[in-house]
């Protein structure tokens, strides 16, 4: 049976900026996605038995919840093929870390039975199916830098020269929820005006999440020191930008013991893309 394997990339907002909260409870958003190189380890392999089975790092979340399981489900109505199919995950990047590791799986999971499946949808088609399972995971879909805006779905290309990170999880799970719900949340961010510049910007939830989550706030205190740093997303993750792979690396050598983080570097499209990208022209040889 045919076999891919896909890393399942991280992403991180350079910046978030809330502008307000629409009728349907959602925020409009502006913020800046990154991909980086360094994310789940998804093996998808076509199993004889019509069904969508995940082994490996599932860490306690029912089937029906996880979002490569619903990904592979919405799927299900394009399939071209009698195979079910078995995902292995080996998870690196923390839950609820406001690095999109549940999103990245379930767009990776879409890409990667898009083709196994022989389903062919467009990435147009595979991003408003992502659209449908969260608001982070079209950006994964299309895998690429971009500006967003709407929600995180309606995205314009973005270069970045390259950069390096230490990414740092301060071992606290900060729901999307709860920050998008908090009653002292700043919703009312001006749109950024044209010709911005990366110091005009911030993380709207950065201040909210430090109060709620001290450990947070000790994290980013700590990186500040060594780089210019911020919380990605809705935290609790925060990361700090350098010049050289060797420069992160170093930095992370002194982290405190109970904090995780690791070194990557910024991608301008998605590893997954690439890889599959590979595969496919390695099925046609
Ligand atoms: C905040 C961001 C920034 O990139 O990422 P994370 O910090 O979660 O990684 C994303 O917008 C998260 O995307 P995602 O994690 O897919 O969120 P969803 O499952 O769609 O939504 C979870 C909840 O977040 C809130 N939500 C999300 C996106 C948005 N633009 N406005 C919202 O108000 C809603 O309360 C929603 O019910
Ligand atoms: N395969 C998965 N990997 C990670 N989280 C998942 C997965 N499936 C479902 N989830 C749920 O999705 C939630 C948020 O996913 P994620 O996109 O990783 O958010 P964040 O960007 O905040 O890390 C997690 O807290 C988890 O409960």
């Amino acid at each position: 049976m045919k076999t891919l394997t896909l890393t399942a990339p991280a992403k991180l907002n350079l910046f978030l900026h809330i502008n307000g909260r629409r009728a349907d409870g959602y925020h409009e958003l502006e913020t800046l996605f990154t991909m980086l190189e360094y994310g789940d380890e998804l093996t998808f392999s076509l199993i004889k038995q019509d069904i969508v089975e995940i082994g490996g790092d599932v860490a306690g979340i029912p089937l029906q919840e996880n979002l490569i399981y619903r990904a592979a489900e919405a799927l299900r109505p394009h399939k071209k093929s009698p195979f079910g199919a078995h995902v292995q995950l080996v998870k690196k990047l923390p839950m609820g870390g406001g690095v999109g590791g549940g999103s990245s799986d379930a767009a990776t999971t879409l890409l990667a039975l898009n083709t196994l499946w022989q389903c062919d949808l467009s990435l147009d088609q595979l991003a408003d199916i992502g659209l449908s399972l969260g608001a982070d995971v079209p950006v994964f879909v299309r895998g690429k830098t971009a500006l967003a805006q709407g929600v995180g779905e309606k995205l314009s290309p973005y270069t970045l020269a390259k950069k390096h990170y230490l990414v740092v999880f301060p071992n606290v799970h900060v729901g999307t929820v709860e920050v998008f719900t908090h009653p002292e949340l700043p919703r009312n961010t001006p749109k950024l005006p044209e010709g911005w510049t990366i110091d005009q910007t911030h993380n709207d939830c950065q201040a909210l999440v430090k109060k709620l989550y001290p450990e947070v706030e000790k994290t980013l205190s700590w990186l500040l020191k060594y780089a210019p740093s911020r919380m990605t997303g809705t935290g609790g993750c925060c990361f700090a930008e350098f010049d050289s792979a060797q420069a992160a690396q170093r930095v992370l050598e002194q982290l405190p013991s109970h904090w995780t983080g690791f070194v990557t570097q910024s991608a301008s499209e998605s590893i997954a893309h690439r890889q599959l990208a590979a595969w496919r022209k390695d099925e046609v040889k």
